[in-house]
């Protein structure tokens, strides 16, 4: 996959409900100074009630949804800046049309075991996401694969550690090399 760019237009924190995504990006968006958006927010109402409810969406409800983010992402690519965003991204045809194909599009793949990330649900206030997803989550999730040169991090440190991974990963990319380290 080619290297467009030192920095990537769109750095987007990826994996299953819970594995951290919202407060990876916080603290990266903060680092970074980039605008942040909750992918969540890009959920068209009927998705967020049909979560609610505890149904997996299906590819039919999540096209739209994704389609907004990349549009998002256009966005900033028209005016040559920098965004970061969540979002599953489960599948990797998901990723493509977040990457619209384009390659100044990179994911941030937190990746955890199911128990760990059931433990942390279970602890978690006032979401709409039930921890009973879960299991439609990992049933759906395509791990990114080594040709889509993700930043994978193991979600088992703090917040900060993440974070400082990503960001070393992140620095590894902007000084060129094609592969992450
Ligand atoms: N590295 C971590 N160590 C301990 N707890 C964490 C860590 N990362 C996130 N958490 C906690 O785990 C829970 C899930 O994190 P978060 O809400 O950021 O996940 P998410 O991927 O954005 O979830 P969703 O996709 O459902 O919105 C939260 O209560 C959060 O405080
Ligand atoms: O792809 C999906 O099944 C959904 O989008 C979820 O993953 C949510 O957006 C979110 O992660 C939960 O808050």
């Amino acid at each position: 996959m080619p290297v467009e760019s030192p920095l990537p237009t769109a750095l987007i924190v990826m994996g299953v409900s819970g594995s951290g995504k919202s407060t990876i990006a916080e603290l990266l968006a903060a680092e970074l100074g980039w605008p942040f958006r909750d992918g969540d927010d890009f959920h068209p109402p009927e998705n967020v009630a049909k979560m609610h409810a505890g149904t997996p969406l299906t590819d039919e409800d999540r096209w739209p949804w994704l389609a907004a983010i990349a549009a998002w992402i256009e966005e900033a690519r028209r005016r040559g800046g920098h965004v970061i965003v969540t979002c599953s991204a489960l599948r990797r045809i998901y990723r493509d049309a977040l990457r619209d194909g384009h390659g100044d599009v990179r994911f941030v793949y937190l990746e955890g075991t199911k128990d760990l990330i059931a433990s942390r649900l279970a602890k978690r206030k006032n979401h709409f996401m039930p921890p009973a997803l879960l299991d439609s989550q990992f049933a759906t999730l395509e791990p990114p694969g080594a040709d889509e040169a993700p930043l994978a991090v193991s979600i088992g440190a703090t917040p900060d550690e993440i974070a400082a991974m990503v960001l070393e990963k992140l620095a590894g990319f902007s000084r060129g090399s094609k592969s992450p380290r």
